[in-house]
């Protein structure tokens, strides 16, 4: 089942009958829907099941080998794409506040001038993620929660109209998955479109209104409640629900001794 997405007024991203995958192989196939402006969505789906395959294919980082990603207008580089912690080189000598800054490279242009305003609005995204005080420390020195905060100030420096978020929050503790979720909450007031691959189920349902389940191809897209249903996440995982139990013919069993 594909769908278009409520709520929105314009789509912010539409896939038609896309094809994403690695060496001509899809990992992922069939895509086709749109994400609109505005909304949040999570994308789910089981281990392997093309999740961050998808979101790289948006930003050019995974082949497409079928069909077209429109991404109306924007282009590649005015989307933020936060890609899964250890894919980011933590060994290359640069500070926190170094590196919230490279958020400011759309808007600075690759030989923009970086001025004192520049410093005080990275100071500020690192403020507004808890790290004010880690900003002179090595990133190789941070944790993983408060690298992932550094990721998520670096994505508030970017000020992008679609965000793209690879597991943002696993491996991070209660704290800082609830400051991080806060921010989440921000972008959507403020109509960004963000896009999520997640695991934590109870999560979505609390806190993503729309979510796109995958598992090599999509399974169901449409409002969480109507996503996440026991029936589509047992075909995701490729374990078909029985029928439902028919009392009828149970009965005509039990009349047999069969039961
Ligand atoms: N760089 C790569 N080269 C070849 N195959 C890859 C590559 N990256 C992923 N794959 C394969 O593509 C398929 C989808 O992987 P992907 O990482 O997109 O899934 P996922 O849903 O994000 O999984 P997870 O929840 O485990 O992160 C898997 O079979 C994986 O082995």
């Amino acid at each position: 089942m594909t769908s278009s997405a409520a709520g929105g007024t314009a789509p912010a991203l539409t896939f038609r009958a896309a094809s994403f995958g690695y060496g001509g192989r899809p990992a992922i196939q069939g895509v086709d829907g749109a994400v609109m402006r505005g909304e949040v969505l999570a994308l789910v789906g089981p281990n392997g099941a093309g999740k961050s395959t998808l979101l790289k294919g948006i930003v050019g980082e995974a082949a497409r080998l079928s069909g077209d990603v429109d991404l109306h207008g924007l282009r590649v580089r005015d989307l933020a794409y936060l890609p899964q912690q250890p894919e980011i080189d933590r060994s290359f000598p640069i500070t926190a506040i170094e590196f919230a800054a490279t958020g400011l490279w759309r808007r600075l242009g690759a030989f923009g001038r970086y001025r004192p305003e520049h410093r005080a609005e990275v100071a500020d995204a690192l403020a507004r993620v808890g790290l004010a005080a880690l900003e002179g420390s090595l990133i190789g020195a941070l944790s993983g929660g408060q690298m992932q905060r550094l990721l998520f100030a670096r994505t508030l420096l970017q000020d992008a109209p679609l965000i793209l978020l690879d597991e943002p929050f696993t491996g991070i503790d209660a704290a800082t998955e609830a400051d991080l979720l806060g921010i989440v909450g921000l972008w959507r007031e403020q109509g960004r479109t963000v896009v999520a691959a997640l695991h934590d189920l109870a999560q979505v349902r609390a806190a993503f209104p729309r979510a796109l389940l995958v598992a090599g191809r999509v399974i169901a897209w449409g409002d969480t409640a109507a996503v996440l249903t026991a029936g589509n996440l047992a075909r995701a995982n490729g374990r078909e629900l029985a029928p439902p139990a028919d009392p009828a013919a149970d009965a005509a069993l039990a009349a047999l001794g069969a039961t």
